[in-house]
C-alpha cells in the first residue's frame, strides 16, 4: 500500500535556530516558515532530493504536537510520511485491521496542498504515521 517516504517531521523548539543549523552547519536548501492554522503548525521544508525533512514548531494555543514537545523539550523525530495512491482506499484498509485513524477520520489538505491522514503511534511501533496521497 505505501509508496515513496515523502519526508521525516522533526519537531523543534526554535525554528529559526532549527533552520540556521539545517542551512548553514548542515548545508541544505532551507524554505522560509509556512504557517499551517489548520494542523495547529508552522513548517519549514528541506528538500533532500529523494525525500525531505519537515521541521515542525507548534502555532496556536491546542497545537498536536504541543505535548510531544513537552515530552521532548530539546525537539525529537515526530512523524514520517508514506504516499499512497488512493488515501480514501489505504484508510478503509487500515481501518479494517483494526488500526486508528486520527481525528474524524477524513483527509485534511496538508502543506503540499494534498490530502493527508495520521494513523496512531501505538498501532505502528511507536511512530506516528502520516499518509500523504501520491
Ligand atoms: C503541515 C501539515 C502536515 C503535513 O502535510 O506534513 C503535518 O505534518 S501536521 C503535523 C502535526 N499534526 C499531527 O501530528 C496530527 C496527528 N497527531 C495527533 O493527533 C497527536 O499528535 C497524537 C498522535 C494523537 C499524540 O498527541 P498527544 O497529545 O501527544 O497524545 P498523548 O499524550 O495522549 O500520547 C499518546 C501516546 O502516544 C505517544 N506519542 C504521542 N505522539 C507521538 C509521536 N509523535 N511519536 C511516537 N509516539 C507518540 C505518547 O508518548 C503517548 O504514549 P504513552 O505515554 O506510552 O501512552
Ligand atoms: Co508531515
Amino acid at each position: 500500500m505505501i509508496g515513496r517516504l515523502n519526508h521525516v517531521a522533526i519537531a523543534v523548539p526554535d525554528l529559526d535556530q532549527a533552520a540556521a543549523l539545517y542551512r548553514d552547519t548542515l548545508g541544505a536548501k532551507v524554505s522560509a516558515p509556512v504557517p499551517q492554522p489548520k494542523h495547529g503548525v508552522t513548517v519549514i521544508f528541506i528538500d533532500l532530493g529523494n525525500t525531505k525533512i519537515e521541521l515542525l514548531h507548534p502555532l496556536g494555543a491546542d497545537s498536536p504536537i504541543g505535548a510531544f514537545l513537552g515530552r521532548n523539550p530539546a525537539g525529537g523525530i515526530h512523524h514520517i510520511c508514506y504516499e499512497v495512491d488512493d488515501i480514501l482506499a489505504a484508510r478503509d484498509q487500515l481501518k479494517a485491521t483494526g488500526a486508528r485513524v486520527l481525528g474524524d477520520g477524513e483527509p485534511k489538505i496538508g502543506a503540499h496542498d494534498k490530502p493527508v491522514l495520521f494513523l496512531h503511534p501505538k498501532d505502528f511501533l511507536g511512530t506516528l504515521i502520516e499518509l500523504e496521497q501520491a
